[in-house]
């Protein structure tokens, strides 16, 4: 029987886990903060914004937002940078992506305190995870990671191949992966647009993570019986549903699922860990910047 692993109910076991945490920061003085900033008014961007404010409401975080206006200079987004680094009710904050095309997205995220760059994005703390000594994991990193423990499916001397290698998934993933740690010690394999022969790497594959952006793009014909598949693409595709469109992964799911021994869903499997992984580290951030030691999960 093939396990689908349920991405909402570990997500909510780490939320819960939190509460803990929480607490013991509000006892200490004041809550966790966590903003969001958003420029323009991406409708999948709007839909993560409301869902993360929910999210921190539900764990006693205190949410903040700051929207900036589609067509303003990249000056206005620094500006709101700015104020949030120097604002000490929030403990962690992401400029959520895509910017506009006449805002450079690094040139934003060098600007982010990086004690507070809780998407993990910033140069010193790529640096440090590269280095296997990660302050803020990235979220869907490690919130692949999160969902690969909780199904007791370990990493170690296992070959992973990653369909994607942006700078949020796939290459923060990869180096996660082949670190020397019990989350880690895979061996990986890193695909992309230009890899010749995709269904050879995901066949001789242990585990498939699929972060491509492309709707099914995987299917079960290009996975060996037996395989570990994670799904990260969250794609709108237009149908004839209320919302006028449906969500559909990088894996073609029913095909996927006759071959694979486990495999996530979409909706329902990689993004509510992202998101409960933004939580984790929006915890961590006020803990180091109130040095109030806590637990986490
Ligand atoms: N569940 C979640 O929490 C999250 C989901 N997502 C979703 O994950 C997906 C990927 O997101 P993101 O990493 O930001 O995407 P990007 O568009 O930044 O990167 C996509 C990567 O996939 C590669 N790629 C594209 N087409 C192919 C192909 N036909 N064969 C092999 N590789 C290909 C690209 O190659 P190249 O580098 O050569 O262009 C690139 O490296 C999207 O569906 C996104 O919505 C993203 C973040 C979080
Ligand atoms: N600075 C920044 N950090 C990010 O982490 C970031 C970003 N920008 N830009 C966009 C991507 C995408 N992303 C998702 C988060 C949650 C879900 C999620 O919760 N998905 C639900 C359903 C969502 C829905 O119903 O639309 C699910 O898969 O079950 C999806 C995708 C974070 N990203």
């Amino acid at each position: 029987m093939t396990e689908i692993i349920d991405g909402n109910a570990v997500a909510s076991e780490i939320r819960d886990d939190l509460t803990a945490a929480i607490e013991t920061l509000a006892d200490a003085g004041s809550r966790p903060g966590l903003a969001t900033v958003l420029m323009g008014d991406d409708p999948a961007s709007q839909t993560y914004v409301n869902m993360k404010q929910r999210d921190c409401e539900e764990v006693g975080i205190e949410s903040h937002h700051v929207d900036v206006d589609g067509d303003a200079p990249p000056e206005e987004l620094y500006d709101a940078i700015a104020d949030l680094n120097e604002d000490s009710e929030v403990h962690g904050y992401i400029v959520q992506a895509p910017v506009p095309d006449h805002v450079d997205y690094r040139d934003v995220i060098r600007r982010v305190d990086p004690i507070k760059d809780v998407d993990g994005f910033h140069p010193e703390n790529v640096g440090r995870l590269v280095a296997g000594d990660a302050r803020f994991r990235p979220c869907t990193p490690h919130g692949v990671q999160k969902l690969l423990e909780s199904a007791d499916i370990d990493t170690e001397g296992k070959d992973v191949t990653i369909v994607g290698r942006s700078d949020i998934v796939g290459k923060p993933l990869a180096n996660l992966l082949i670190q020397k740690a019990d989350d880690g010690n895979a061996t990986v394999t890193v695909c992309h647009s230009r890899t010749d022969d995709l269904a050879a790497k995901t066949r001789s594959a242990d585990i498939v993570v699929a972060a491509a952006g492309v709707p099914e793009l995987v299917d079960g014909s290009m996975l060996e019986d037996g395989t570990v598949v994670i799904d990260v693409g969250v794609n709108r595709v237009d149908a004839d549903t209320d919302k006028g469109y449906e969500l559909v992964g990088d894996v073609e799911f029913e095909s996927a699922k006759e071959k694979a021994s486990a495999i996530t869903p979409v909706p329902g499997g990689v993004g509510p860990m992202t998101r409960a992984m933004l939580l984790y580290n929006t915890v961590k951030a006020a803990s180091l910047q109130r040095d109030v030691d806590v637990e986490l999960p």
